[in-house]
Order: structure tokens, then sequence, then C-alpha cells
């Protein structure tokens, strides 16, 4: 289980503190889902919890244990907003193996069989993928460093209605393997199914019912 004591965060170059004594605990089994408006400190705390940036207070411990920024880094996957703009492969499989000299098969499919990217195709760009494909590519590379938490900033902006569902399925897929954490500032998003569910407004973070 992920769990996050009191943690404010008011990096140098800001007016005021971003985040605010923010408690939340989240485990394998069902996605967390962080609600706020534009603004209201989300990718800020996705940063803080995969270890990219470092609070001023609290603590931050997996299953009870104190985690620092460099052990977040490697318990933790990110997928940050529209990650398709930031895909460099030439080729669905480049981007697929960034990172990894050398990458198995059986680990590559395993990873798209995960997220449910079937093509026939593999050496065509991943510009070629739909909207909804390229995400689940994106959070297929991420699937390939084995993280115990994954996190995703916004994991539906910009794709149809149909395809959001889709999304959201495999959300729900991948929470049952692993702790998920998504951030999103659309709460209709997830009223169908179970998951835990926050507010974030200014800074402050609310548990809210379902
Ligand atoms: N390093 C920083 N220095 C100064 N201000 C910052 C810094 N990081 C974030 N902010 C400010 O903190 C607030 C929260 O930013 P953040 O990106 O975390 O919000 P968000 O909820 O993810 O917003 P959006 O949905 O628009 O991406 C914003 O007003 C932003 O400008």
């Amino acid at each position: 289980m992920l769990e996050l004591k009191g943690i404010n965060y008011h990096p140098a170059t800001a007016e005021g503190p971003i985040l605010k004594a923010i408690s939340l605990s989240a485990q394998t089994g069902e996605p967390t889902i962080i609600f706020g408006p534009s603004g209201s400190g989300k990718t800020s705390l996705i940063e803080i919890i995969s270890g990219l940036s470092r609070p001023q207070r609290g603590l931050i411990t997996w299953h009870g244990n104190q985690v620092n920024e460099r052990r977040r880094r490697s318990l933790c996957g990110v997928v940050f907003q529209f990650p398709e703009r930031h895909f460099i492969g030439l080729t669905i499989l480049q981007e697929l193996r960034l990172g990894h000299r050398r990458l198995a098969i059986d680990i590559q499919e395993k990873a798209l069989k995960k997220v449910g990217l079937m093509t026939e195709n593999y050496k065509r760009p991943p510009e070629w993928l739909s909207g909804g494909q390229q995400r689940r590519l994106a959070i297929a590379v991420q699937l390939l460093r084995e993280p115990k938490i994954l996190l995703l900033d916004e994991p539906t902006a910009g794709l149809d209605w149909s395809v959001r569902d889709e999304i959201v399925e495999l959300i729900n897929q991948l929470s049952k393997e692993r702790v998920l954490i998504v951030v999103s500032h659309e709460p209709e998003l997830f009223t169908k199914k179970q998951h835990l569910s926050y507010e974030l407004t200014n800074g402050k973070l609310h548990k809210t019912v379902p």
C-alpha cells in the first residue's frame, strides 16, 4: 500500500504552497482517482509521488516503509498528459523498446497484450495508431519497467467518448495487479466503476463518495 501523510509542496518558483497537508492511501485492486480543476495541483502531486519532486514536509511510505525520491522513481511508472506528443521512436516497436537494449519478444508481447494493443504491423510509425491505441502504447512502455505504482495524468484527455470508456476499462484491469493512480479533471469519467476517489481543490485533498 502507498501512503502519503501531511505532504506540503512549495517550489521556490511558486508564490505559495501548491500542495497542502495532503494525505492519501492507494492499494492494488481498485484504481485511485484524483479529480481536480486545472491548476489544482494534480500534476505536482504525480511528480511528488513518483519522486520527480521533493515535498518540504510529510511522509511517503510503501508497505509501511518510508521511501525517498530515488526509491519512488524506481517504484513508479508515469504516463504524463498527451504522451503521444513525446513519442520519439520511428516505429511502434522502437517506441516500446526505448531504454531496453535487449528485450525478449515474449516480454514485449506480454506488455502489448496487457494494454490490448493488437496490430498487425509494429513497424509502422506510432502516429499511425489511433488516439486510444497511442495511449495504450504509452502505458505499455511504462509497464515494461514493471512499476509497482502506475500514475496516469489525464489518460483520456482529447479522446472520443467511446475510446474513453475503453481506456477506463483498461485502467480498471491494470489496477488489479498494481497500485494505479489517475488524475483527471473529468469527474464523470469513473462514475460507473468501483474506485477510491479524491478531490483536489487549491492544493487540498478530500476523499469523495463515488
Ligand atoms: N515549479 C513550479 N513553480 C511555480 N509554480 C508552479 C510550479 N509547478 C506548478 N506550479 C503552479 O502550481 C499550480 C498547480 O499546477 P499543476 O500543474 O500541478 O496543476 P494541475 O492540476 O495539474 O493543472 P492542469 O490540469 O492545468 O495541468 C499551477 O498554478 C502552476 O502554475
